[in-house]
């Protein structure tokens, strides 16, 4: 898949805080790709970055393989929100529209087509102020779209959205990837992140946790876990065969177990004195994962790579 941006080595400090630190990945065309990471991991750094918001003390970006960053080729939903107040819905996208050189007779039909999509329609001559939060969320990702961008930088698209706004911005992301859009997004909503990314990048304390195929990465780390309800000892819990660790609330224990176990086998190897009113084996979620590396309980290793 043609690789549309490129980040390599990147570092960036503020003070004597390094923020980011020797960060390299790739977005590709028509792929959507997870940025994540823990608050003040240092996404949103990263993108602001890649946005020239900002510059890098070390390291490089590029864009179809050359250094200069084709703004009109972006569309960018940045983590703060906010539209121009008094201005009416289509005069603010047709602006933005007409900042990236976008034909604006094309960005007008694309901006009613998108209302009618987002369940806007009629509301292009209403005012930016009289919109309701999410409502206003929905042109600003009308905004970052309308001119066609070839790369499209999500940074927390779904927060403050109601389930129905963000089942209409998870369609609508996949569409554009679908059509041949890059996309980059940053969530902390795992289940979406699991549910629609291709690839991920999960950054912790400025640096590199885990980089991979989102496949790869559940094979790789999401081990199984036993839930067990009853009222067995913790320790007789702990010290069974490839049990990795044990959360335990109330009567409920969730037994991690270690990577590699074939759960019949292990299940035919419990002991009959482990009391058990129900059981049952998952693999565990990206985010669990997610948890595990944020409280510092993963036994991720060292190098946290898999086939990019
Ligand atoms: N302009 C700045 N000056 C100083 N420190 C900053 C600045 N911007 C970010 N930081 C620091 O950099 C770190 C990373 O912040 P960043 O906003 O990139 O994290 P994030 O992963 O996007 O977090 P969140 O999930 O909370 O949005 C934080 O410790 C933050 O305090």
């Amino acid at each position: 898949m043609e690789t549309v941006l490129e980040v390599e080595n990147l570092a960036k400090s503020f003070k004597d805080k390094d923020v980011i630190q020797d960060i390299s990945f790739d977005v590709r065309k028509g792929e959507i790709m997870a940025i994540l990471g823990p608050n003040g991991a240092g996404k949103s750094t990263t993108i602001r970055n890649i946005m020239g918001i900002m510059y890098p003390d070390q390291g490089s970006i590029s864009f179809q393989n050359h250094r200069e960053i084709p703004r009109h080729k972006i569309g960018y939903l940045p983590e703060e929100r906010g539209l121009y107040k008094n201005v009416k819905v289509m005069d603010i996208l047709l602006y933005l529209a007409e900042l990236k050189d976008y034909p604006l007779k094309k960005a007008r039909e694309r901006a009613l087509q998108y209302l009618k999509k987002f369940d806007l329609e009629g509301q292009e001559n209403s005012s930016v102020e009289e919109l309701s939060k999410g409502m206003g969320q929905k042109v600003q990702f009308i905004s970052s779209i309308i001119h066609e961008p070839e790369l499209l930088i999500l940074d927390e698209p779904f927060s403050g959205l109601d389930p129905v706004s963000q089942e209409l911005f998870k369609q609508e992301i996949r569409n554009l990837a679908e059509n041949g859009t890059a996309i980059l997004l940053s969530s902390h909503q795992m289940n979406l992140v699991e549910e629609m990314c291709d690839r991920l990048f999960l950054m912790h304390q400025g640096q590199k946790i885990i980089y991979g195929q989102m496949d790869d990465v559940k094979e790789e780390y999401a081990n199984f876990k036993c839930t067990i309800r009853s009222n067995n000892d913790l320790q007789q819990l702990e010290v069974l065969p490839q049990v990795e660790r044990v959360e335990r609330d109330d009567d409920t224990a969730v037994l991690y177990l270690a990577k590699d176990v074939e759960p019949v086998d292990w299940l035919k190897h419990l002991p009959d004195s482990l009391s058990i009113q129900e059981l049952s084996i998952d693999r565990i979620s990206l985010h669990e994962i997610f948890i595990d590396i944020a409280t510092g309980k993963n036994l991720i290793g060292e190098e946290g790579a898999v086939r990019a």
